[in-house]
Parts: structure tokens; C-alpha cells; sequence
């Protein structure tokens, strides 16, 4: 009972191999929108925080991009820094692995958290996709081998099961204490952080495998004014080929994905925005270090 009783508070830094899902379950935990999704592995670039406040506690949440051991480009090394960064200060590990499929790339998640030695409680994630639960069982006893998971929990992030037994587990092995943030604040983000992740899901979700990890995307202008935003975009391109793919035939395809950008803004900001979208091409900023420091990757709060 004494455990129901005091009020916990700390942060979880959500740990997974990419496309396993993290994004849609720290979307479904705080229940807006905050981290951006796709099909195509890698869409994280930033960690992000999501705060759920609770009666029982306040969960901070870190979301990170997927730990990856493909590629050595300074992106790259970025990405899986943050994720580590996140390990190296955190109170508890969600570690998120896919129902039905465990990958070397998963196994080098789970190492860094056992290098971190934090504690962990585990998600096997879309158990939508298993028709037969039982299937599972076998599963759950083998990731516990792997780690002293605190809890292991199967959920299904896309339709929301399994989330309250999730939460429960978490708020258990958070340390005590007061909340940090105020009970309405769902992130620590800026509004313009927001801005520019929104189109950057665009160019992940419109364009070829490769293109959209090679663009980035800076918010130059942000201002609001009687009730209606003001925001100017640069898509930075490294070839002037790429720009021409991104702008498409007579604009067509810029002018969709901005079009669509800017009704999500509207979601999120909950008033008229006008959206302004330039491209412009730097030659090579995700091989360069001093590039990407300029572009706002050179912390872990990436552009704001
Ligand atoms: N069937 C099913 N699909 C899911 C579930 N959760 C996530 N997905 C899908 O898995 C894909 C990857 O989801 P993300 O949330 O972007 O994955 P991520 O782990 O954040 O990926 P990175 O940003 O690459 O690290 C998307 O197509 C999701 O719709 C689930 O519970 N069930």
C-alpha cells in the first residue's frame, strides 16, 4: 500500500532498435502527437519529451532515435549518441523490441543499456500482428534471460492495448518525488521545434528511401501575430539534384507536402498558419560535423 501512496517522478529514456515503434508508443502514452512516425527506420533524429502526469506520479519521458549499427557518416554517429546520451542520465530504461522478431540490431539496444547498467522494463510491441498469444510466453522468458527487465509487458502501441499495466510498471520503479513540470504540459519542446519536425514527416513519408536522410530542416522565421503563425522553412538539400526532386514537376510535389505540413501545424498550434518553404542545397551537411552543428545537431536538442 505504501507504494501506492507515495507520489514518483523521473525520467524514462525509450530504447529500441529503429522502427520498432517508440514514437507511436510515446505518442499513444502522452496522447498527442509529439514525435513524428513513418514506416522507414531512422525518422527520430531528436530527443524528445513527453511528460504524462498522473495522480500516482510524473513519467518524463526521452524519446531516442534507434540505436543502429549501419552507417558511419556524422549523422549517423549523432543519432546514436543521443541515444546513448539519453542511457547515461536517465532513471529507468523502456526498452521496446518488435513481437515475433529479435534482430542483431536489437541486441545492440539491449547492450546499451546493460553497459549503462540502468534498470529496464521491457515493451514487446505489436502484438496486434500475433494472432496467437500464447506464442509470446517463449518470447517473454527469453528477453528475460537476456536482462533483469523489472516487468516485461506485451502492448500494442497503433491500438493502445496493454498501455495502463505499462504505465503502472514504469510509475513502480520510479524513484519518489515531487512532479517537476506542471500537470497540463505534455513537452518541454518548443512551438517551432514542432514546425519543423511536422515537415520533416512529409519528407520522410513522400520521398524515396535514401533522399529524406539526406535533408534537414530549419525554421527561419516563426512569429505569430493576431492569432495566426508566420513561419518560414528551409529544406536543406546536399545536390541541386535532390532539390529538384524535392520541389518536383512545376513545384507540385513541394507544394503537396507543404500543404499537408502546414494542416498538421494547424492541429498541433490550433490556429491559421502560413507556411513559406524554401530548398537550398549545402553541400554535404550530413558528413560534416561543423555542418551539422550549424543546423542544430550539434546538441542533443537538435533544432529548435
Ligand atoms: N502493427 C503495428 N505496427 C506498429 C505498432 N507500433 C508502431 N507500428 C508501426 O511501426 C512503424 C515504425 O514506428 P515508429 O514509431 O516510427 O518507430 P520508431 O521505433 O520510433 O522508429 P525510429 O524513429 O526509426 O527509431 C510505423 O509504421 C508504425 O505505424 C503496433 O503496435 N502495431
Amino acid at each position: 500500500m505504501t507504494e501506492a501512496l507515495s507520489h514518483r517522478c523521473g525520467t524514462v529514456a525509450i530504447i529500441g532498435r529503429p522502427n520498432v515503434g517508440k514514437s507511436t508508443l510515446l505518442n499513444r502514452l502522452i496522447g498527442q502527437k509529439l514525435a513524428i512516425t513513418s514506416h522507414k527506420a531512422q525518422t527520430t533524429r531528436h530527443s524528445i519529451l513527453g511528460i504524462k502526469t498522473r495522480p500516482e506520479g510524473q513519467i518524463l519521458f526521452v524519446d531516442t532515435p534507434g540505436i543502429h549499427q549501419r552507417g558511419a557518416n556524422a549523422l549517423n554517429r549523432y543519432l546514436n549518441r543521443a541515444a546513448r546520451t539519453a542511457l547515461g542520465d536517465t532513471d529507468l530504461a523502456l526498452f521496446v523490441v518488435e513481437a515475433r522478431r529479435w534482430t542483431d540490431e536489437d541486441a545492440g539496444a539491449l547492450r546499451a543499456i546493460v553497459e549503462a547498467k540502468v534498470p529496464a522494463v521491457a515493451a514487446i510491441n505489436k502484438i496486434d500482428r500475433v494472432a496467437n498469444k500464447e506464442v509470446l510466453l517463449p518470447e517473454l522468458q527469453a528477453l528475460s534471460a537476456r536482462y533483469a527487465f523489472l516487468d516485461l509487458i506485451p502492448v500494442s502501441a497503433t491500438r493502445g492495448d496493454q498501455m495502463e499495466p505499462l504505465e503502472q510498471a514504469l510509475l513502480r520503479a520510479l524513484p519518489e518525488g515531487a512532479p517537476v513540470f506542471p500537470e497540463d504540459q505534455i513537452t518541454d519542446r518548443s512551438e517551432r521545434f514542432f514546425a519543423a519536425e511536422l515537415l520533416r514527416e512529409q519528407l520522410v513519408q513522400r520521398y524515396g528511401e535514401e533522399l529524406p536522410y539526406r535533408t534537414t530542416v530549419q525554421i527561419e522565421r516563426f512569429e505569430e501575430l493576431d492569432g495566426r503563425y508566420r513561419i518560414h522553412a528551409l529544406i536543406w538539400v546536399e545536390r541541386a539534384s535532390q532539390k529538384g526532386i524535392i520541389i518536383g514537376r512545376q513545384g507540385e510535389a513541394l507544394k503537396a507536402a507543404a500543404t499537408q505540413a502546414r494542416l498538421e501545424m494547424q492541429k498541433v498550434l490550433g490556429c491559421p498558419v502560413h507556411l513559406e518553404v524554401w530548398v537550398k542545397v549545402k553541400s554535404s551537411w550530413s558528413s560534416d560535423e561543423a555542418a551539422l552543428g550549424q543546423l542544430g545537431y550539434g546538441d542533443d536538442h537538435g533544432v529548435r
